[in-house]
Formats: structure tokens, sequence, C-alpha cells
């Protein structure tokens, strides 16, 4: 950590590299990242929540170029296509070049699909991710997976596309309603999950006092975490092997979130849930300590995250959707599983039997305590 507070994790991918900046007042901290802009033009991309938050501070920033703004509807509907093809006609308006930058104010929904706008603008132009929410700051503003929702699927169009800088300020989240804040707990809960059982632990010890926002433990998570992705990206930046781990929870979860029109769970929140789940497929399957299943569940119960599956959920439908996963090779199921806590693994050719088993049975418990 520097002397002002500002933690700085790089990622760090061959001979490209870029920051994630961690700390309090970054926003308004143009002097360090209004450098990472090459150009002339910027178009800021956030949505109609944040925007009367943060965009004043931002613009502060942007003095003397030529920029304007793009606002997004709020929620997760609206990661779609139609916006992308929005963002694009904004940054037609605006007569941005090839060297303009897009920044991204918001949380993951904005994060996604502005990085995606990036990608296809010219081919490619700048984007600074500057992230809003807690699960934006720990997982999606960091790795460069950028897209859009469909109708069918989450995330099923989309590019690699990283950013130019991540600028964490974490005085933004002082607005952020509670239960997107535990949301983004899950994304934290996940990497400790995959690989990392000390910071499990210490999750486990700081779980009151990171339900609290309590300062020094949650820049600490915040930078863990980010640290630990970083790491991972670095050495799989595409997902051709190690990165897939990064899902742990995820073919379960975006299928809960897809069978839910993108209305009813929050992203975090379906992951949680997914954990849990591939957490009893794990067991059912003789991988994985029933012991562990308890610990991660006690973990989730007491940083206030779901661990059922929504009453009505249809076990039949959700492996329908899973089978659409962007994992999947040959026709069969390949999941995220563990051994237990930080030893999760890539399994291809998971038997649907057993998936359907471990879904029948947590939509029955669903149904019970409905
Ligand atoms: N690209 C990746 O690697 C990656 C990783 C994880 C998640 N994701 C994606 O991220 C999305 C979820 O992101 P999210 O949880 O940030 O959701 P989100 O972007 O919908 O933001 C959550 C809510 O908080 C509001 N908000 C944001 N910042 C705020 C602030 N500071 N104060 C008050 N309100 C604020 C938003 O307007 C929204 O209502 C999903 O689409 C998910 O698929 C992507
Ligand atoms: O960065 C990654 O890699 C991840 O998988 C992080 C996930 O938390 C994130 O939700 C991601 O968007 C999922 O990607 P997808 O490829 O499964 O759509
Ligand atoms: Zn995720």
């Amino acid at each position: 950590m520097s002397t002002d507070g500002i933690r700085t994790v790089e990622v760090a991918l061959g001979a490209r590299r870029y920051p994630v900046w961690i700390g309090r007042g970054l926003l308004g901290d143009a002097a360090r990242w209004r450098a990472r802009l090459r150009g002339r033009h910027a178009l800021v991309v956030s949505n109609t929540t944040v925007a009367p938050l943060y965009l004043e501070r931002v613009a502060q920033g942007l003095e003397g170029l030529h920029w304007s703004s793009f606002l997004l509807e709020d929620g997760e509907a609206h990661k779609s296509f139609a916006n992308v093809g929005r963002v694009l006609e904004a940054l037609a308006a605006l007569g941005a070049t090839r060297d303009a930058c897009v920044i991204a104010l918001g949380g993951g929904v904005v994060g996604d699909l502005a990085g995606f706008a990036a990608a296809c603008w010219m081919r490619g132009v700048d984007f600074v991710q500057m992230p809003t929410t807690l699960l934006a700051m720990v997982d999606s503003s960091v790795g460069g997976k950028t897209g859009v929702n469909l109708p069918a699927g989450k995330n099923l169009a989309g590019a690699f596309h990283q950013p130019r800088a991540v600028v964490a300020d974490i005085d933004t989240l002082a607005t952020l309603p509670d239960r997107e804040y535990r949301a983004g707990l899950a994304e934290v809960i996940k990497g400790a999950a995959i690989g990392d059982e000390d910071f499990f632990a210490w999750l486990e010890a700081n779980a009151d006092a990171l339900a609290a926002r309590a300062d020094a433990p949650l820049a600490e998570a915040i930078a863990r975490k980010v640290r630990y992705k970083a790491g991972v990206v670095a050495r799989d930046e595409t997902e051709q092997g190690e990165r897939a781990l990064l899902n742990l929870g995820h073919t379960f979860g975006h299928a809960l979130e897809t069978a839910g029109r993108y209305t009813t769970l929050l992203h975090g929140e379906a992951v949680a849930i997914g954990m849990l789940l591939a957490a009893r497929l794990s067991e059912r399957l003789g991988m994985g300590p029933a012991a562990d299943t308890a610990r991660l569940r006690r973990l989730l119960v007491r940083l206030g995250l779901p661990t059922g599956v929504p009453a009505g959920s249809d076990p039949q439908h959700l492996l329908d959707r899973m089978r659409l996963d962007k994992k999947n090779t040959a026709g069969a199921l390949r999941l995220i599983l563990w051994r237990g806590i930080g030893r999760a693994e890539i399994v291809a050719g998971v038997p649907e039997p057993a998936v359907l088993a471990t879904l029948e049975e947590a939509c029955r418990a669903g149904q019970r305590s409905a």
C-alpha cells in the first residue's frame, strides 16, 4: 500500500499490463487516471442510478476533452445487444476516433456492456473501468471479459477486451444498497473457495466485520480477491484452461439467472446458490467432503446470502439451460467442482443424472421453504 492509502494490483499479460487502483477518493484523483486516456474523445457509459451520484466527480477530470455520456436504464435486463448498439451510436455522435476511450462508471452490468462496445467500436478502442459496486471491484472490472446477455442465456455474446486501468474508489460503496453489497461478497468467497483456503479462513474470521463494511477488512478483502483473480488471468487470459475455475457456481448460477429472466436473483446471489449446488454435486460424485459443503453454507448464511433455489424452480428446465453453458464441449457438461475448500477442479463429462438429482433435491427443498 502506498502512503496515500491506495493499493495497486498489476494485471500482467505478457508485455501488456494495467493497474487496478483500490482506495478512497480515486474518482476525483484525475491526475492518476487521466494519464491512461490517450486521445481527445471519451464516452462515459453509466446508468440512471449511478450517474446522478458520481458522474460529476469523473466529469471534473475530463475537462479539455471532447466527451459525452450515455446512460443505461438500471438492471441486468438492460445488459442487451440492443444497448450495445445504442452505445456505438453515441460514439458515432461524439465523432470518436480510434484513440477514443470508453469509461465504464457503474457496476458489472455497465462494465460488461461498455467494455463490449469498446471492443466493437472501430474494432477496438481503449476503455477504463470505474467500478462502483463491490462485485465490480472484486471481479467484473478485472480480467477483460466483456459481453451481454441473450434471452437464451447469460453472457452468450461478448469479447475478451482488457481495460487500460481499473479505478476502484471505495468511497462509492457508501451508497451501495446492502443486498448489492452482499452479492459482491459472494464473488469474494468464490475466489477463496476455488483456490485459497487461508483466505477462506480469513473470511470466516472477519465475516462480521465485512458484513458491517468495516474499513480495513473491506479494503483487504477487495485487494486480496483482485490479486487472486489477476494471477489467474495473467496465466490464462482467454480461458483456455485454468481461468475456467473462476466460473465456480456459475453454470448453475447462470441457469438460475436466465430462468428468472434476469430479474429474480442478483448475479452474486445466483453464484452463492450455484457454489453450494456445485459443492453438493461434488459430494454426490464422491469428490468433495460434506464438512466443507457445510462450512461454505455457514459462511454464505453469515454474510446474508441465499443458499436455496427460488421456489418454483424446475430442475429439468435448469438442466436444459446448463447445456448452453460456454464451458461445455462435445455436447457434454463441463463444470467446476471441488475436492474441498480451496481445491476447485474443472471436470469434463459430468454425468447429467447426477446433476439432475442435485437440482431435484434443491428444488424440493425450495418448495418446502416457500
Ligand atoms: N466480466 C466479468 O468478469 C464479470 C464478473 C462478475 C460479474 N459479471 C457481471 O456483472 C453483473 C453484475 O454486476 P453488479 O453486481 O455490479 O450489478 P449491477 O451492475 O446491476 O449493479 C448493481 C446495482 O447497484 C447499483 N449501483 C451501482 N453502483 C452503485 C453505488 N455506488 N451506489 C448505489 N447504487 C449503485 C446499480 O445501479 C444496480 O442497481 C452481471 O451482469 C454479471 O454477469 C461480470
Ligand atoms: O473472469 C472470469 O473468468 C469469470 O468467470 C468471472 C465470473 O465471476 C463472471 O461472472 C463472468 O462474467 C462469467 O463469465 P462467463 O464466461 O461464464 O460468461
Ligand atoms: Zn460471476
